[in-house]
């Protein structure tokens, strides 16, 4: 017999009070749902204003319904949508007469976005890309999200592929006849192909980091001894009292986050507790935890008092600014969260900081993508390596092909990826 998904369905929108809702159904019966609810289906994917009614005949509301054929749709399946009224009566009722309609049950989190991938609409690396499109919260973010959705690492990954397939070949040529008099010798062109991928292979894997950071937000640490205005800065950077502030030294004890936006890169300012010695127990522990999470920040900005020696030391690359500018009569290099002199200064340091290392993203974006680059790349200076050894060798450099083919293709999940697909889909939201 053959298998037929259930159809499902969900709220496709944000629950609660909105303009509009839209529900989703997608699978086989869901031109029957319509039917059900309000009638002839519309012309495929064309808005149409109907009344949904349900099995009594009783009004649910007045929605814009489309239906979008098989093969032709979101999921590659029927796929039915509803843009309700967005009230929490009209999304409820219309999902009561759905769930009690024979063959429909509720989507499970990212379950539209599974079937696309089933069906061959989307590849798992776009999927991952509308993963984090509809995670995005900056221009940054937005934009590289929107280059993994449109197939960009696909592409890439698919050229890399095709370079690999025709050096595979060239090598089985050779093997085939490896009896025989072999006119040309593959080796060089072999080795050429190879050489091409790996230097892009290196570019991409070397550019993740800088992905990955866009992706979750860069951490900037402010550090600096008690008292020296490192939350008072912190306020005025966020423009609210995210952390409390006194003239008691030792006010700060757990890490204050406070995201920003800069310039569309997310960032996360950590407001730590002020370094010194210390007998408090709990202000030890906070100074603990202010040293951890500087180490693991992506950027340190050092408050200094004037005149005063601090007991850390800033790595190259860290910003230092003197504290309470405004009250110093050279304010050079100085801040103050309190007059905000400096202020600006200190924000398009922070920006161009990360704005160049941001830079440095390639296509891909996460560390999957990096194993799989770096294991193809393994592989392939294997290759080379063997190649070097001449025809006895092309069997084990034609099996590293493969392999590293194999790893490429563990990207866009043509192998090997049944076990991260529950994974991937469980930070999915329901009706995506
Ligand atoms: N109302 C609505 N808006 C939406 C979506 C949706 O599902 N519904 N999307 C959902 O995420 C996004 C748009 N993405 C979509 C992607 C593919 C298809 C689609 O029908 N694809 C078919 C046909 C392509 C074509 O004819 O050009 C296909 O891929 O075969 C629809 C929406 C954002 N906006
Ligand atoms: N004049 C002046 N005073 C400041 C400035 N920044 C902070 N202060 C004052 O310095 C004191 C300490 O400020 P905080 O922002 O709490 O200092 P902190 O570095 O977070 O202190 P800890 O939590 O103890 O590490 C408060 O009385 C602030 O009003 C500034 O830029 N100029």
């Amino acid at each position: 017999m053959v298998y037929v998904p259930d159809t499902i369905f969900a709220l496709a929108t944000a629950p609660g009070k909105a303009g509009v809702a839209v529900v989703r159904v997608s699978g086989s019966l869901a031109g029957h749902a319509g039917s059900a609810l309000f009638g002839k289906l519309p012309h495929p994917r064309m808005a149409s204003l109907r009344i949904l009614k349900d099995a009594a005949g009783r009004r649910l509301d007045q929605a814009l319904v489309l239906f979008f054929p098989e093969k032709n749709s979101f999921t590659g399946e029927e796929v039915l949508e509803l843009h309700l009224h967005g009230s929490v009566a009209v999304v409820n009722a219309v999902l009561r007469e759905l769930s009690e309609m024979d063959g429909l049950r509720l989507a499970e989190p990212g379950e539209f976005t599974r079937r696309a991938l089933e069906n061959g609409c989307l590849d798992l690396a776009q999927v991952e890309g509308l993963a984090d499109l509809i995670e995005a919260e900056t221009e940054a973010q937005r934009r590289q999200a929107l280059r993994v959705l449109s197939g960009d690492l696909g592409d890439l990954a698919g050229g890399w592929r095709s370079n690999l397939i025709r050096a595979a070949a060239l090598l089985e040529a050779t093997i085939d006849f490896a009896d025989e008099e072999v006119p040309v010798d593959v080796s060089p062109e072999v080795l050429g192909l190879l050489g091409n991928v790996r230097s892009e292979l290196a570019t991409e894997i070397s550019g993740v980091e800088a992905a990955e950071r866009i992706r979750t937000g860069f951490e900037v640490a402010i550090l600096g001894a008690p008292n020296v205005g490192k939350s008072t800065l912190l306020n005025m950077l966020a423009g609210r009292e995210a952390a409390i502030t006194s003239e008691y030294a030792g006010t700060t004890r757990d890490v204050i986050e406070v995201r920003m936006d800069l310039n569309g890169l997310p960032v996360t300012l950590l407001d730590t507790a002020g370094l010194r010695e210390t007998t408090d127990h709990v202000e030890g522990i906070g100074i603990e935890r202010a040293r951890e999470r500087a180490k693991a920040a992506d950027l340190r900005v050092f408050l200094i008092e004037q005149n005063q020696h601090p007991d850390f030391q800033p790595l190259p690359g860290d910003i230092v600014r003197t504290a309470k500018a405004d009250v110093l009569s050279d304010a050079t290099d100085a801040v103050s969260g309190v007059s905000g002199q400096g202020v600006s200064d200190l924000v398009k340091e922070i920006t161009t900081t990360l704005s160049d290392r941001a830079a440095r993203s390639g296509i891909a974006t996460r560390e999957r993508h990096r194993t799989a680059m770096g294991r193809a790349n393994d592989n392939l200076s294997a290759a080379s390596a063997v190649l070097d050894l001449g025809p006895d060798h092309y069997e084990i450099a034609a099996e590293e092909l493969r392999s590293a083919i194999r790893a490429l293709d563990s990207i866009v999940g043509r192998v090997d990826v049944e076990n991260l697909l529950d994974e991937i889909f469980s930070s999915f939201c329901i009706g995506k």
